[in-house]
């Protein structure tokens, strides 16, 4: 979609700010450009639009040379969204959304209509902050109404530079989390301006890592974090590039441990017997439709008083009832796709020492703190090697037990 071949910037005064770029947007994708100040992230942005002109190479858009389209023309196919938002101060959130659609022709009543839809997307009642006037925003609704604006025009492509730059992490986050939603059911070609390495992993289907004028890596977040190309680029996303890649690494099924399954309306004693064969302390507990209900102590099972708590000496008893009888609700489960990041968050806020996988409510095992690094380390391998992740075999510090520790150990 947006394709950069030997394209140079340089000034009269010696400066050049972009140096020899060459690579490939595709149709639909988010890329991120980050670097530290003066890398040339926003002059490669601004010869999309043709707000600078490139020294030499060629710039294409859907394979059209921009050089020889109308800058006004080709403007209109690019939304544009800048930190320094840029509303009209005398025009109210509806009308400044809706200028460019009705200067593009659109009937006033129609090119309103589209405006409160686009606010309405972009998370702003247009009932409510219609009317108001800019001043009348905090900084992150003027950044919605930054994106909505930039969205009216429906353009294939949007530049986007340092569009969260003014808010507060929090703020930040939530529109982050915003734009993403939107990105995927809008499918824009996005080139997006951060010098927020965390921004830019959140947010990037692919990364361009800036160095003065020249991408030292173009990859996806994974790769970036996992694999850095140059000791630039691994200084650049951090010493704690690992702790960052939990949250771009999926949880695959070949990560999953598979504790012993019982159902919840089998006899007590048959799931008794089968802990006991198994020397399992705990087995993970299944409904009639195979998806997950919790878990049972082996302990509960066979009748100590107490369950899991009874300590050592207790009388046991013959097993009584069905394992719903005994079975512990556990609601900590992921589905399969999810980011590392999250399972070790939903096994801290459970504090639990396992969290159940799932794929459309079909449980599918269970990930613990050693499987979730083995799955980080296998991945980073994997990345390195540009070779699926299930063909990698590590040579592994063995961990501690060789059970699936029981929720809350
Ligand atoms: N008109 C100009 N004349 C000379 N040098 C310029 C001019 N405009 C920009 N530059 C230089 O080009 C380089 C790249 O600037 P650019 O704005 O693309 O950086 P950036 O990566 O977007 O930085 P920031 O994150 O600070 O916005 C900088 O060194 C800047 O000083």
């Amino acid at each position: 979609m947006i394709r950069f071949e030997h394209v140079t910037k340089s000034y009269p005064d010696g400066t050049t700010a972009v140096d020899d770029l060459t690579f490939e947007v595709a149709e639909g994708e988010l890329i991120t450009l980050v670097g530290p100040s003066g890398c040339g992230k926003t002059t490669t942005m601004k010869m999309v639009n043709r707000l600078i002109e490139p020294t030499s190479g060629r710039i294409s858009l859907g394979g059209e040379d921009i050089s020889a389209i109308d800058p006004v023309q080709l403007r209109r196919r690019i939304g544009y969204v800048i930190q320094q938002v840029g509303l009209f101060p005398h025009k109210t959130v509806l009308d400044n959304t809706a200028t460019v659609p009705h200067l593009l022709g659109r009937p006033r009543k129609e090119a309103r209509d589209r405006a409160a839809e686009l606010l309405d997307l972009v998370g702003l009642d247009p009932s409510t902050y219609g009317d108001r006037y800019p001043d009348q925003l905090s900084g992150g609704q003027r950044q919605r109404v930054g994106v909505a604006r930039a969205l009216a025009a429906d353009p294939p492509v949007l530049l986007m530079d340092e569009p969260f730059g003014a808010v507060d992490p929090v703020v930040r986050e939530h529109l982050q989390n915003e734009f993403l939603r939107l990105q995927s059911t809008l499918r824009k070609t996005v080139l997006f301006v951060t010098h927020d390495i965390e921004e830019a992993v959140r947010l990037g289907d692919r990364i361009a890592v800036y160095g003065a004028g020249r991408i030292e890596q173009f990859d996806t977040p994974a790769t970036v974090l996992g694999a850095p190309a140059t000791p630039y680029t691994a200084q650049f996303v951090g010493a704690d590039r690992g702790l960052k890649r939990l949250s771009v690494t999926p949880v695959e099924p070949g990560d999953l441990e598979q504790p012993p399954i019982v159902r919840l309306d089998d006899p007590a004693a048959r799931a008794a017997g089968r802990l006991s064969a198994d020397g399992a302390p705990w087995a993970v507990v299944l409904d009639a439709d195979g998806s997950l209900y919790g878990w049972v102590p082996s302990a509960a099972l066979t009748g100590a008083a107490g369950g899991s708590a009874a300590g050592p000496g207790t009388k046991k008893l013959a097993p009584q009832g069905t394992v719903r009888d005994h079975a512990r609700r556990m609601d900590a489960w992921l589905p399969l796709g999810a980011p590392l990041k999250q399972a070790l968050s939903t096994m801290l806020q459970h504090d639990a020492g396992w969290v159940a996988v799932q794929d459309g409510g079909r449980f599918l095992g269970v990930l613990t703190p050693a499987r979730l690094h083995t799955a980080l380390r296998r991945s980073t391998t994997a990345d390195a090697a540009n070779l699926p992740r299930g063909e990698i075999a590590l040579d592994t510090v063995p961990a501690s037990g060789h059970t699936v520790p029981g929720p809350g150990a």
